[in-house]
């Protein structure tokens, strides 16, 4: 593999000539795959042939040739496919059910969708992408997981640092880097990196951070992390927050399954509590390397904020509004078995519920408000796909197992067979997957179109 010859010359001036031969040959091993299963959608993943990863604990290693990702499972969100290493970061944050959480850097989701499956669909999950359209793929995927309580936004780091100071329990920054470690995944990756580009992710990570502290609670903790080796961007940033912000204590990690200390030596001044962070390297771990760093707040004291006296008022709902509600508590009473947590927010003709701690969203550009519930047409109530994948058939009063037909279903196609009447959440190995509508004889498919294979 072809590696930029500026990357290997500053690698072999900071390793020792065992550990870059160790590291250089390792680009020319082959990849470990990985998956992690979601706990909001259990399933039988028996037909695959897994091994655990040591650091997560819903994480697996698989072989390349069995190909999950073609499989109707993966697209009930029965399982993410993931990097094995990145599965380390989403854990350090220790989220508990109830908080109140933000990725700043969600996209495409990987950590977001883990996050969620930790909160278990309580509490607030702010993902937010900064570049639009990958905050729409970050959507589908947090839709496709069947997470319930996520507000995706597609905002800088500085505005959202205005209006949620002090406001966040956890926050991870899953920095954008220059991504020595996807080298050996992907080509433009080697492509685009340059010295310059290094210095570049830098700074820009520091204005990342320093957003991210504003918006972190007394007490509340917070993960810096990036798929990158440059100490530039890691040891130096670790380094560079401990000395800018007295209240951010870094917390001792708990390094399993090969990983190690961040380097001292790396660091601009040498700082000794530098190596708390951790390193995960291709050479030493099955993984394609990223870098890992725990912080906690020590501060005490409640900031002066904008957000945490900001609530939701309860406006007079318009005829409109309320045509829109009453259409979605019909159809709920109608097909609907399940008690969820938040507020109902309605935009046009469509109808979501947004997580009980969620500030007003005036004024943020948001590209998922919460749980979309449906759209209400001439009084008439549509499901949305979102609430379909968010759902068990524990939750509804009809559904249907595809069984074998899960291909048809996917391709768009009628499913011949007699049924009740009405909507229906089609399930594969009893996993949500979207909803059909029973004629007697057969089920229309509501699959989206867009997503139909
Ligand atoms: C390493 S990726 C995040 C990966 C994601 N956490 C996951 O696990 O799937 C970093 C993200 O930061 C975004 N980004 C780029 N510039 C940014 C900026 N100035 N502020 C915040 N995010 C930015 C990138 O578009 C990218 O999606």
């Amino acid at each position: 593999m072809e590696l930029p010859e500026k990357f290997c010359e500053r690698m072999r001036q900071l390793m020792n000539q065992e550990e870059y031969a160790q590291f250089i040959s390792s680009y020319e091993e082959p990849r470990s795959y990985g998956l992690r299963s979601n706990p909001l959608k259990p399933a039988s993943l028996k037909h695959l042939q897994l091994e655990p990863v040591a650091w997560c604990n819903t994480g697996y290693y698989y072989r390349q040739e069995q190909r999950p990702g073609i499989h109707p499972l993966h697209e009930a969100g029965a399982y993410y496919i993931q990097e094995p290493s990145a599965m380390a970061i989403a854990p350090l944050l220790d989220v508990k059910r109830g908080e109140k959480v933000l990725d700043l850097c969600a996209a495409p989701g990987g950590k977001t969708t883990q996050l969620a499956g930790e909160m278990k669909g309580e509490g607030l999950l702010v993902a937010n992408e900064y570049v639009s359209s990958r905050a729409k793929v970050l959507s589908q995927n947090v839709e496709r997981m069947g997470v319930r309580n996520c507000v995706v936004l597609n905002e800088t780091p500085q505005h959202l640092a205005q209006v949620f100071e002090g406001f966040f329990d956890k926050i991870l920054v899953d920095a954008p880097c220059s991504g020595e470690g996807m080298f050996r995944k992907e080509e433009i990756a080697r492509q685009q990196w340059s010295l310059d580009n290094v210095t570049i992710c830098e700074e820009r990570q520091k204005e990342i951070l320093a957003c991210a502290v504003r918006m972190l609670a007394p007490g509340g903790r917070l993960v810096y992390s990036t798929c990158t080796f440059s100490p530039q961007e890691d040891e130096y940033i670790v380094e560079w927050l401990l000395e800018t912000y007295s209240d951010l204590t870094i917390l001792p990690m708990n390094k399993v399954g090969g990983m190690e200390d961040a380097r001292v030596q790396w660091s601009r001044h040498e700082t000794q509590d530098v190596k708390r962070a951790a390193r995960l390297w291709p050479h030493k771990l099955r993984g394609e390397g990223h870098f890992a760093a725990v912080f906690e707040n020590t501060r005490t004291k409640e900031p002066v904020t904008n957000s945490n006296g900001k609530k939701s008022k309860a406006k007079k709902k318009s005829p409109a509004v309320l045509q829109v509600i009453t259409a979605y508590e019909e159809f709920a009473k109608e097909y609907l078995d399940f008690t969820i947590e938040g507020r109902y927010e309605v935009f046009g003709n469509r109808i979501y519920l947004v997580p009980e701690q969620m500030i007003p969203l005036d004024g943020l550009k948001v590209q998922r408000a919460g749980l979309e519930f449906g759209e209400e047409t001439k009084g008439r109530f549509t499901p949305a796909h979102a609430l379909a994948m968010a759902l068990t058939d524990k939750e509804v009063t009809n559904s249907c197992e595809l069984g074998d037909k899960a291909a048809d279903y996917l391709h768009g196609e009628v499913i011949h067979t007699s049924t009740s009447k009405g909507w229906m959440l089609m399930t594969v190995d009893g996993v949500s997957i979207g909803w059909g509508k029973g004629t007697g004889t057969q089920i229309k498919n509501h699959y989206p179109k867009g997503l139909r294979k």
